[in-house]
Formats: structure tokens, sequence, C-alpha cells
């Protein structure tokens, strides 16, 4: 039985022949992000600088679903290049093309080529929540207890 959650996708036009991308294994978290940039003109990050590159990629997460758009280990540990805000939202109700934050925290320059697979989506489900005010809270062994209250 297929158990996968299928979503809508609509491919824009300077993504067109870019591969969709897909689970690379049968235990995959996350789906791969293309980098929908011209072939003739990739992006070159300096050294800390940020870019926000195009995938080329829109979709309909259903609700109750979220995207979290993640880095990439490899890219992370070769090259220094991470995602600014991660894990980047993507609401189920944006139909925006999917956009990814990156920053180069390494030394050198780094060219944003076409079709590099630059971060990756993980789809978790959204906890549906509507904040309730009440009088007081209820007590527990932490308290107010935080930011290494309980040691290193
Ligand atoms: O890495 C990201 C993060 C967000 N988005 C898109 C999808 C998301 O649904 C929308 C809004 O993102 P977010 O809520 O993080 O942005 P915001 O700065 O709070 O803006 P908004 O007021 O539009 O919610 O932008 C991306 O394409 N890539």
């Amino acid at each position: 039985m297929d158990r996968h959650l299928r979503i809508g996708v609509v491919r824009l036009d300077h993504g067109r022949d870019l591969p969709l991308p897909e689970m690379k294994t049968a235990g995959a978290a996350g789906l791969d992000l293309p980098a929908a940039v011209p072939a003739d003109a990739p992006i070159v990050l300096a050294p800390g600088g940020r870019t926000l590159v195009p995938t080329g990629l829109t979709m309909a997460i259903p609700e109750g679903y979220e995207g979290q758009v993640r880095p990439r280990s490899g890219l992370a540990f070769s090259q220094g290049v991470t995602v600014l805000n991660a894990p980047g939202t993507i609401d189920a109700d944006y139909r925006g093309e999917l956009k990814v934050l990156l920053v180069n925290l390494g030394d050198a320059p780094v060219e944003i080529t076409r079709g590099m697979r630059i971060a990756q989506l993980v789809i978790a489900p959204v906890t549906a929540t509507r904040l309730v005010e009440v009088e007081a809270l209820d007590d527990t062994v932490r308290g107010a207890g935080g930011f290494g209250s309980t040691g290193h």
C-alpha cells in the first residue's frame, strides 16, 4: 500500500525542467529542494552573505500539516552553507513559490548552481492551537526554572 501523503505541486516556468523532489530512500524524512537559478547566472554567496534562492516550486500542503525547510548536512559540513531561518515554515495555505534562505557561514565564496540541492523539505503535522487565558497555572517540579537551571 502506498502510504505517502500526496501533495499537489505546480512547477513554475523557471523550474519546469528540474526534476520533482522525491524521497531518496524508503525511510527518508525530507525532499531535497533544488535551486531554480538560471544556468548561466549562478548565485555566488560570499562568506557571511545570505540569499533567497527560488526553487521553482509551488505546492498545496494539506490542512493539518506544515513544511519545514531544513539544512542539508553535507552542504553545511563541506561548505558552511545552512538555512538562516531554519527550520523555515511553509504554511498549508501558502501558494507562493517556495524559497530557501541560505547563509554562508564558511570562509570561502560558494556558488549556488541550477539544480543544486540546497535544503530539504520535511512535511510535519501541525497542532491546531488556541490560547485560552486563565487566572493561574498548575504547579510543576520545574516551576519557572529554565536556561540551565537543572545544571550542565
Ligand atoms: O523558508 C521559508 C519560509 C517561508 N516561506 C514562505 C512560506 C510561508 O508560508 C511564508 C511565510 O513565512 P513566515 O510565516 O515564516 O514569514 P513571516 O515573516 O512571518 O511573514 P508572513 O507575515 O507572511 O507570515 O513564506 C518560504 O518560502 N521559505
